[in-house]
């Protein structure tokens, strides 16, 4: 495997994606973003009144993750960034930015990420494990009962995609273990 520049850990909420994300990025010395800082106030809002986010929602939100994970690989920064990324056009977005929107005359196509500089680390459990853990999670907005609707959309990567895919029924440091060994 090509030495990742970026890992995306992914996942339905409470997959361990932030817990495992941080410890990952400890170990490997990158930079370390949790997509769920970045969401706008409304989607919070939204999320915590137990609606789930549509496709509109997200995409503004993926597109300036894409926008980091640009600026920060120009740069030479290798990041891990924890994203529920559940939909592979999310992920289409988070690697390639949206096709759709055109380029402004200052921007150029390079200073995009190639496929293969960013693997996806899939998180996968069962809806009871992690809804268990779910319930346990305190001081969080997104509430447990938004799980459901996260499963329903959940489309886990496939080849051609780059992804490893590490069982959440492990504990945080084996999971961690599993990556780092798959990264050697
Ligand atoms: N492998 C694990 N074993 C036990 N508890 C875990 C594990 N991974 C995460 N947790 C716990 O489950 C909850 C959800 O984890 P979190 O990292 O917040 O998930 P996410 O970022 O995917 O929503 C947290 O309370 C966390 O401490
Ligand atoms: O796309 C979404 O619906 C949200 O991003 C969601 O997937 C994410 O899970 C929330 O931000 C909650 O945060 P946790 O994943 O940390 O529970």
């Amino acid at each position: 495997m090509e030495a990742p520049l970026v890992l995306l850990v992914m996942g339905v909420s409470g997959s361990g994606k932030s817990t495992v994300g941080a410890l990952l990025a400890s170990k490997l010395g990158w930079k370390f973003y949790d997509a769920d800082d970045y969401h706008s106030e409304e989607n919070r809002m939204k999320m915590g009144k137990g609606v789930p986010l549509s496709d509109q929602d997200r995409i503004p939100w993926l597109c300036s993750l894409h926008d980091i994970l640009v600026r920060d690989v120009a740069s030479g920064q290798h990041v891990v960034l924890a994203c529920s990324a559940l939909k592979k056009m999310y992920r289409d977005i988070l690697i390639h930015g949206r096709n759709d929107v055109p380029l402004k005359s200052n921007e150029s196509a390079k200073g995009k990420l190639a496929g293969e500089q960013l693997l996806v680390v899939y998180l996968c459990g069962s809806f009871e494990i992690i809804s268990r853990r779910l319930f346990q999670r305190k001081g969080h907005f997104m509430p447990p009962e938004l799980l459901q609707s996260q499963f329903s959309i959940l489309e886990p990567p496939s080849a051609p995609e780059n992804f490893i895919q590490v069982s959440v029924d492990q504990s945080v440091s084996e999971i961690a273990d599993a990556i780092m060994e798959e990264l050697k």
